[in-house]
């Protein structure tokens, strides 16, 4: 008898829209199920699995994690995500499930076309791509390019054809989409949301794509798993501006983007401390900033969270003996907008070393 196969459920969607929440919730309402997870990340900085590994929830071990930090799974398809799966399957014992996070940059087309390589579709199938939105970026028209400097552009140059990579990226994530995640309901009105629909309903073009709505990404289980889409089978028919603009099958970079790390010392106060970001995110135009920060005095380390300009912070851990407590944040940025070096200094103004030298 041919086992059947293991179904993966790939998780899409911009930076800060919300996957990771998403994911920790899934996992902790898994229903028993065993649920291995594969998490890539744009930036250096392995934020969303450490953030995963260290959630304490009975069924998700730390070996059910594997980690790729290696730049975005849509470019490295063959030398990350192949040996990554082949590791998971490897392993013993029976798995019901894997959910696969992808950079919040990644087209997911190369991935779920990774499915059709014979080494994966015997064992695996596509479940279902689920595409995740911050519903109130989107409400304020972050994705949208303004229709009137578009016309103006292509009037002077006719191969344009979007200017701006993030209404590109938003389209494509929700083209790949079997199911759309309408999330952070909290933030919007109803009239934004019914905006947000028909934004959504525009962008999958003539695929209509479910949508349901989320805070937090607070869904059932059987809402996001169990699609059976087998989505593999019609991913060609789904295809990115990328591949549609590069027919010869050029790789997909991420040049539109960009992303460093800030290394700086303790801090003193986390309020203080989220207010001087929140300041710091506006001057710079920095899309998404996350990591770890210290502060004396405190066992537990602080998660640092900024979406745009809304900033988050929030204890979730003891340090380990082996973490060098510090601040160590992911600055992410559309590419020639980020200022690394006024960035870092402005950051490392905001921390106790700071001070301390100033006193
Ligand atoms: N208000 C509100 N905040 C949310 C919601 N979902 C997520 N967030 C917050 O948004 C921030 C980003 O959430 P993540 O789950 O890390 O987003 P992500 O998509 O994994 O981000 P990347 O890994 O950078 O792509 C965090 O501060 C979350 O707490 C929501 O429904 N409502």
């Amino acid at each position: 008898m041919i086992a059947s196969k293991i179904p993966a459920t790939v998780i899409t969607g911009f930076l800060g829209a919300g996957k990771t929440t998403l994911i920790r919730n899934l996992l902790e309402n898994a229903g028993g199920r065993r649920i291995a997870l594969i998490i890539n990340e744009f930036g250096d900085l392995g934020v969303d699995g450490d953030l995963l590994k260290g959630c304490g929830i009975e069924t998700c071990s730390e070996d059910d994690v594997v980690e790729l930090t290696n730049g975005c799974i849509c470019c490295t398809v063959a030398d990350d995500f192949l040996p990554a799966m082949a590791k998971l399957l490897a392993r013993p014992g029976k798995l019901d499930h894997i959910v696969i996070e992808t950079s919040g940059l990644a087209l997911p087309q190369p991935l779920v076309a990774a499915f059709n390589w014979p080494e994966v579709k015997a064992r695996v199938t596509v479940d279902g791509v689920i595409t995740v939105i911050d519903a109130s970026a989107v409400a304020a028209g972050r994705f949208a390019d303004d229709e009137e400097s578009i016309a103006a552009q292509r009037a002077e140059d006719e191969s344009l054809d979007h200017d701006n990579p993030l209404e590109e990226l938003f389209e494509d994530q929700i083209r790949a989409a079997d199911l759309v995640i309408l999330n952070k309901a909290d933030l919007v009105d109803a009239d934004a949301m019914e905006a947000v629909r028909a934004a959504v309903a525009q962008a999958a073009g003539d695929r209509p794509v479910k949508a349901i709505v989320a805070s937090n990404g607070k869904l059932p289980a059987d809402v996001l798993l169990g699609l059976g889409s087998a989505t593999e089978d019609t991913i060609a028919s789904r295809r990115s501006h990328h591949e549609i603009e590069h027919e010869g099958g050029e790789m997909h970079d991420h040049d539109d983007f960009e992303s460093f790390v800030a290394e700086a010392g303790a801090i003193a106060d986390p309020a203080a401390f989220a207010e001087g970001l929140k300041a710091l995110i506006g001057r710079h135009d920095i899309l998404r900033l996350k990591g770890f920060a210290a502060v004396p005095g405190k066992p537990m380390r602080l998660v640092v969270q900024a979406v745009g300009g809304r900033v988050e912070t929030y204890f979730d851990r003891p340090w380990r003996e082996s973490e060098t407590r510090a601040t160590r944040l992911v600055v992410i940025g559309l590419h020639d907008g980020l200022d690394e070096t006024a960035i870092g200094r402005e950051i490392a103004a905001l921390t106790l070393a700071a001070e301390t030298a100033a006193a």
